[in-house]
């Protein structure tokens, strides 16, 4: 190891730069007691439990991405008639057959009248079984002889072949998905199905972003000791991708009055906060919800990078997350608390992280958990390099973030990750 990844691991590991628990500095978020990370995700999830929920009935174009609020039952047997599953000849009693006059029955149709013991009748895929009949017969499995206005297979014909009867895949009043389903694709395509033209659904959790620090730049190249504001633009893409509806992305100046404003009035079912959350002279975030009579559900996380991160219910019943400026640290902040509270906000069960082999040794830290940036191959995960907590160089390669229990992890161990909500095609996020 080179003596620059020495200095990058020591950083990501926060040992040279904020010490051990007993060592950390009073007031910081590590000497209040820190939460494991494990329990920390449980109290967001919890949280979001509790909140009051709200629906709303949606037509089907817009319900997407969205939550059921009420389990998916059937409102008709399906099918909802005895359906050819082939085009052929519908026919009655054994063979051979006589073959009916009139044309024959299409999709869409309706039929009348009922088709005698020893009658044939042409029939498209799709198309209503008329009474009276026992079997389809596929036009390649038989023949005729239009002169004698006869029909016979060329093989063997089972009772009921080729006829999807009624209520073969539900009965109406049947429950197809639980409260709780996300709406995919398929879930609209079998809601319309069932006879649905509105759902009832948990809508997305409205989500209003405060961005913090006046040395932040929205544009141009860092200047003076200024730093371009790089949550801004990475936070609110992120929580849509998690399912949040984003109300807004403010920025603020470090001004204790503003922030208490900001939080006191803000509409939004959960306030994010970048930045602020440490003992700094400006770091106002903790003074303003204590002011505002929050409760402090999660103060400090066990975990590395991102430990100052913090949850509070606000007096309204509302959310608050801060995450920690440090941009790495914030993401960790998304994934342990915000992931999990908007997931129990709107309806749904948290991501639990896939499990995954590690290729390489992963050096751990002494008693917290690390969150690390990973990219998969075929055989498994490999840790990324630029892991430090300000850095995002690694983070945008990866595919998620592998939870390194204290002592590390060597090649071949089965490790979580949290995937990244866009890393995997299966994500919910590509709904959203
Ligand atoms: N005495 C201690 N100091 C610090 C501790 C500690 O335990 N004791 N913890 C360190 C850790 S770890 C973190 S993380 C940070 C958390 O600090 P804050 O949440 O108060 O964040 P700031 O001080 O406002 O900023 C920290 C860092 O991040 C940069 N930053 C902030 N916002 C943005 C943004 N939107 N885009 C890009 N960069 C941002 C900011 O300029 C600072 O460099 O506290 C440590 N200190
Ligand atoms: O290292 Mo801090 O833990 O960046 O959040």
């Amino acid at each position: 190891m080179t003596a620059q990844e020495d200095r990058e691991l020591d950083e990501a590991l926060a040992l040279a730069s904020t010490g051990s628990t007993t060592a950390a500095t009073p007031g910081t978020a590590t000497a209040r007691g820190a939460m494991r990370w494990a329990e920390a995700r449980n109290v967001a999830s919890r949280a979001g439990r509790s909140a009051p929920g709200r629906t709303l009935r949606m037509v089907l174009g817009e319900a997407l991405g969205h939550v059921l609020a009420e389990p998916l039952t059937a409102l008709t047997d399906l099918p909802s008639f005895d359906t050819s599953a082939m085009d052929g000849w519908a026919v009655a009693g054994p063979g051979p057959w006589g073959l009916r006059d009139g044309g024959g029955i299409l999709a869409g149709r309706s039929v009348s009248g009922v088709l005698a013991d020893g009658e044939a009748v042409r029939i498209a895929t799709g198309a209503r079984v008329p009474p009276g009949v026992t079997a389809v017969l596929r036009t390649e499995h038989a023949r005729t002889d239009e002169a004698k206005g006869r029909l016979r297979a060329l093989r063997s014909v089972v009772p009921g072949q080729d006829i999807r009867p009624r209520g073969q895949e539900c009965r109406s009043g049947d429950q197809l998905l639980p409260a709780g389903a996300l709406v995919t694709p398929a879930v609209l395509g079998l809601a319309a199905a069932a006879g649905y033209d509105e759902l009832l659904v948990v809508p997305r959790p409205r989500v209003e972003i405060l961005v913090l620090g006046d040395e932040l730049l929205a544009e141009g190249l860092p200047h003076d000791g200024m730093v371009r504001d790089a949550l801004g633009p990475m936070a609110g893409p992120w929580l849509r991708a998690l399912g949040a509806e984003v109300l807004a992305t403010r920025r603020l100046v470090d001004d204790a009055d503003a922030l208490f404003d900001a939080v006191t009035t803000s509409e939004a079912d959960l306030v994010v906060t970048t930045g602020g959350t440490a003992a700094g002279p400006v770091d106002h975030v903790h003074p303003v919800l204590s002011k505002a009579g929050a409760e402090l559900l999660v103060d400090g996380v066990a975990v590395r990078p991102g430990h100052p991160m913090l949850l509070a219910r606000l007096a309204s019943g509302r959310h608050l997350v801060g995450l920690p400026g440090n941009p790495l640290a914030a993401v960790s902040g998304l994934l342990t608390l915000v992931e999990p509270l908007l997931s129990t906000l709107a309806g749904r069960a948290p991501v639990d992280p896939s499990i995954t082999p590690v290729r390489e040794r992963v050096p751990g830290h002494p008693h917290d958990t690390r969150l690390v940036p990973v990219a998969y191959r075929a055989d498994g995960a490999v840790p990324l390099r630029y892991q430090g907590p300000a850095m995002l160089r690694g983070i945008a390669a990866a595919d998620g973030l592998a939870v390194i229990p204290f002592g590390g992890a060597e090649p071949g161990d089965e490790l979580g990750i949290l995937d990244l909500p866009w890393g995997r095609p299966s994500s919910e996020g590509c709904f959203t």
